[in-house]
């Protein structure tokens, strides 16, 4: 089987994202690059992370009219990601858009509930029932939408992985025993997360905040 870990180079500074993606090569399967990296090194900063030679998931989350999602898939095509997340609260419609404008061989997932957001948060902003309502909700809408996946907790990832044998299973906010939360409200470890069926171990801050990147990454690929 191969790597999952896929780890976050949560960082705005473009060296030392590279200096992190060298560290965990080999002990991780791919490296994700989100807002606050693509905010500020853009295409370029993809291009030169794509050096290190693995897979690259772009975390765009993106969420706006179907029009400008499908737009904004386009011009990222060039990159040629792995993975692309939206949000499956944009739409069915939006979600069609999106998988319909990117490249054949990119997975495209639907991020159901932020791994951030607790039962009351989502009470906070008006969503009714419990995070795995929620997370089965858009689940579905993602399976109809035509998405090859969904973005969830560990915690609602065997239910989903239920109802949806073929989906592929993005998990962040992982964290191996006795390290920080942070921001992370319905955390599990990444071996839970994997038991239950994630195809995906999204891993940013225990590996990236680290003294060695690629020694944390290496313990944490020990214990899948
Ligand atoms: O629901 C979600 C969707 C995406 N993320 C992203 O995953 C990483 C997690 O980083 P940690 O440092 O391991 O907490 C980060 O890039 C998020 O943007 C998420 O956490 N939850």
């Amino acid at each position: 089987m191969s790597n999952p870990i896929y780890v976050a180079l949560d960082t705005p500074d473009l060296d030392r994202a590279i200096a992190i993606a060298k560290s965990v090569k080999g002990h991780v399967g791919g490296l994700k690059l989100g807002l606050e990296f693509f905010c500020a090194s853009g295409h370029h900063g993809v291009h030169e992370i794509q050096k290190v030679g693995l897979p690259i998931f772009l975390d765009l989350k993106l969420h706006d009219i179907p029009n400008t999602v499908a737009k904004a898939m386009q011009a990222i095509n060039v990159l040629e990601p792995a993975i692309v997340t939206i949000h499956a609260s944009g739409s069915r419609a939006m979600m069609e858009d999106a998988k319909a404008a990117a490249n054949e061989h990119t997975r495209v997932v639907g991020v159901t509930l932020l791994t951030s957001l607790d039962q009351r948060d989502m009470e906070s902003v008006g969503y009714t029932g419990t995070p795995h309502d929620q997370v089965e909700r858009l689940a579905e809408l993602a399976q109809e939408a035509g998405l090859d996946g969904i973005v969830c907790s560990g915690n609602e990832v065997a239910a989903a992985h239920k109802a949806w044998k073929k989906g592929f299973f993005v998990v962040p906010g992982l964290r191996p025993a006795g390290t920080a939360m942070g921001d992370q409200k319905r955390a599990v470890t990444p071996r839970q997360a994997r038991d239950n069926g994630a195809s995906v171990l999204v891993i940013g801050r225990p590996i990236t905040g680290a003294d060695n990147p690629g020694e944390a990454a290496r313990a944490i690929e020990g214990t899948l």
